[in-house]
């Protein structure tokens, strides 16, 4: 149902008003001067404007010239209405950006058929701006409406408000999903990752797409413990949640930065806070991945929630047992000994979990004798337990790291950290390492 607002200093024009747009099913608001016909503008759904152009106090041209000062209301149309036949200031009113105008006393079909006119434009402005808020692919707030809408919750809340928190959300290894999926396959995981986000988080909080694999969600009222809680909610939903690539199921993680701030005022510096959120996911980045970072409350240490291993994984023989392990290779390498097979597995586990994170460092330090080094032995690892894939891109990394080709590393290595998690993952699930 359309709601129109009628701002008339004239009862009588006002009733009459009321009682034709009801008969036609509109929903009627009413103002008797500017000032209550802006407060209810901010307080309401207004779809159209009829604005009178003499009224007492605030003048007609007056409350057009704040309406459409401001950005969220300037597009709502406005039909002038006017008892006097001064053409220069219906002129003014047009210029200013009146829709149309209609001389009162007015007739009521005339009146009702400017009104359909100007809905539809409505409509059409609605949608407008709905396509220049939204991010294509996922359907949640891109980056310049996530922030619009954050800063309307921090000036229109901000007296009650005490805490509000910013969390940066970020897929792990998400070039590797492109990488081994393919670009299609990256954007069905995207708008699934979306939803989830969308679902896990509560109505009210802001949630948004504000950069290629890179998410946020701005928090109101929630202090620091209920936001690193929600935020690990959805970490761990992201970890167990499949995404599903028509036959085949992958699992991604997720980094996430969170920052926090009390006693919002207006004009906080949103941005400031994002900045922060950010570094913590940077730190999150470089510490593990899988993980959510944030501040430390006054006097404690810096809050990191974390499973033990990172957990990019993908799952479709995990009904066939260790993920990425062809177990019956593994198996005949131990001449069949399943025991003695699962030992060796949990020695994989405890000496090669951490291969990612050293493989970066020796990587960002370019110390090439521990990333030969690690390389190589990863490789033979791999062989011997029957992770062929992952022995099958370590094997192309090492040929890197031998010829000396520091170009192709961090491209290679995405590919074994991967599949170094997938294994790794797997073995823990499968012996409930905990
Ligand atoms: N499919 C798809 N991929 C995208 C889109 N936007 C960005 N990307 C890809 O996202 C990847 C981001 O890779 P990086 O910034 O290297 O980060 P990452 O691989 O996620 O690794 P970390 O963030 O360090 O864990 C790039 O390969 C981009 O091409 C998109 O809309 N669709």
């Amino acid at each position: 149902m359309y709601t129109i607002l009628a701002a008339d200093d004239a009862k009588d024009t006002l009733m009459l008003l009321e009682f034709d747009l009801q008969a036609e099913g509109y929903q009627v608001l009413k103002a008797e001067d500017g000032e209550s016909a802006l407060a209810a503008i901010n307080n309401n759904n207004v779809d159209i404007l009829l604005l009178d152009l003499y009224m007492p106090g605030m003048s007609g041209i007056e409350t057009l010239k704040q309406l459409k000062a401001t950005p969220e209301q300037a597009n709502i149309p406005v039909i002038m209405l006017s008892a006097s036949d001064d053409e220069d200031k219906i002129v003014e009113a047009l210029e200013l950006g009146a829709h149309d105008y209609v001389t009162k006393p007015y007739i009521a079909k005339v009146l009702l058929a400017r009104i359909r006119n100007a809905i539809r434009l409505r409509e059409k402005t609605l949608t407008l701006e709905n396509l220049a808020k939204t991010d294509f692919l996922t359907k949640l707030n891109n980056k310049g409406s996530f922030e619009q809408l954050s800063l309307k919750a921090i000036n229109q809340g901000s007296r009650a408000m005490n805490n509000m928190a910013v969390a940066m959300i970020d897929i792990d290894h998400f070039k590797a999903v492109n990488d081994n999926y393919g670009h299609e396959a990256g954007d069905i995981v995207l708008k699934q990752f979306a939803q989830l986000l969308a679902q896990t988080f509560r109505d009210y909080d802001i949630v948004g797409r504000v950069g290629g694999e890179e998410f946020a969600v701005c928090m109101p009222e929630v202090n620091q413990h209920d936001a690193v809680n929600a935020c690990e909610r959805f970490r761990k939903a992201v970890e167990q949640t499949p995404m599903e690539l028509g036959n085949e199921q992958i699992f991604v993680t997720t980094s996430i930065g969170v920052a926090c701030a009390q006693h919002i005022e207006v004009g906080y510096d949103f941005n400031q806070m994002m900045q922060a959120a950010d570094k913590f996911l940077y730190d999150a980045k470089q510490l593990s991945r899988n993980v959510t970072l944030s501040h430390p409350p006054e006097g404690q240490e810096e809050i990191v929630q974390q499973t033990p291993a990172q957990t990019t994984t993908v799952n479709e023989n995990h009904e066939k047992g260790f993920v990425g392990i062809d177990y019956q290779v593994g198996l005949s390498n131990v001449l069949g000994d399943d025991d003695l097979f699962k030992e060796i597995l949990k020695m994989f586990f405890d000496d090669h979990h951490q291969d990612g994170v050293k493989i970066q460092q020796a990587i960002d330090t370019d110390d090439q004798a521990s990333m030969k080094h690690l390389v190589h032995t990863l490789k033979g690892v791999a062989c011997s337990v029957g992770a062929m894939q992952l022995f099958e891109r370590a094997k192309q990394l090492d040929f890197a790291v031998n010829d000396g080709d520091k170009e192709s590393y961090q491209g290679l290595f995405d590919n074994v950290s991967f599949e170094l998690n997938r294994v790794i993952t797997g073995i823990k699930t499968e012996l409930n390492i905990v």
